[in-house]
């Protein structure tokens, strides 16, 4: 075997032990959230788990260091709030690239509860987000969003397939291009996203449009410290 093969294994191995944790802790959190047990299980389940915490963070990472599930030019977070299998809080969403148009699907569950037996609005806003720089990654170039805006048309139903889709739509006309000054490549795009369950795609739940840039040399110095931001 080649080192480079071993590397991938070991990654592989990795990403697998990282996913299965992630599922495990979804599965805890789940079962917290819909748990009508007693007050005594609840609180020896609350021990039990507090103890399991040292093991974990005995090596830990702190913000801006890389995860070993994300080496350089994986473009892949491991960890990401929405897609992450390693993840709790991340359903995951399952995404697809699909004629340019970004999929997502997921199930929510009653951790992402808001109205009762419906989806909490900022989730919505939040796996909305997530597809709409899906779409804006799909030329190649991922993004930050500058702006995002909500139309709740319908309430999101809990423990029911979703159907995630995010494209994007024209740029804002004679607008002109930071490039001369500060190294940005192009303007803002406008993105266009939607919620519905699977069952019924074209009924629209929730429908967002937003605005991605892609940071310039300088921003990303700024912001990131100078890492590619996006690798
Ligand atoms: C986010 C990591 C993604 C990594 C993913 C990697 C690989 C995956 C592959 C595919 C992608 C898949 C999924 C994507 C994942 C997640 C999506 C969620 C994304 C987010 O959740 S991301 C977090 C929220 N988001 C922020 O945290 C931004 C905070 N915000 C700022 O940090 C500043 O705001 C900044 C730096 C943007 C500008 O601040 P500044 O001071 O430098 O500029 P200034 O405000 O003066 O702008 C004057 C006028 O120029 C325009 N302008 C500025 N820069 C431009 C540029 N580069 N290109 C074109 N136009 C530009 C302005 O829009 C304005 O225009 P106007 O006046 O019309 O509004």
């Amino acid at each position: 075997m080649t080192q480079q093969e071993d590397q991938q294994e070991e990654l592989a191995e990795r990403r697998a032990a990282v996913a299965e944790l992630g599922a495990a802790v979804r599965a805890l959190t789940d079962a917290a959230v819909v748990s009508e047990v007693d007050d005594a299980t609840l609180r020896s389940v609350a021990a039990a788990v507090a103890e399991l915490v040292p093991s974990l963070t005995a090596a830990r990472r702190e913000r801006h260091e890389r995860p070993a599930t994300d080496p350089p030019g994986s473009g892949h977070r491991w960890y990401n709030p929405v897609i992450g299998a390693g993840n709790p809080m991340a359903p995951p969403v399952h995404v697809e690239l699909v004629d340019g148009r970004a999929v997502g699907t997921c199930v929510l569950g009653l951790a992402y509860e808001g109205p009762r037996g419906y989806v909490h609005g900022g989730i919505s806003a939040l796996l909305l987000d997530q597809i709409l720089g899906h779409a804006h990654g799909a030329s190649g170039r991922p993004g930050m969003t500058i702006s995002l805006s909500l139309r709740y048309r319908g309430p999101v139903p809990l423990n029911t397939p979703l159907r995630i889709t995010g494209w994007l739509g024209e740029s804002d006309p004679g607008r002109p291009s930071d490039a001369d000054d500060h190294g940005d490549d192009r303007q803002p795009s406008h993105a266009i996203g939607t919620i519905s369950t699977a069952d019924e795609p074209d009924s629209v739940l929730v429908e967002a449009r937003g605005k991605f840039i892609v940071p310039n040399r300088k921003q990303v110095q700024r912001i990131f410290g100078g890492e590619d931001f996006a690798r």
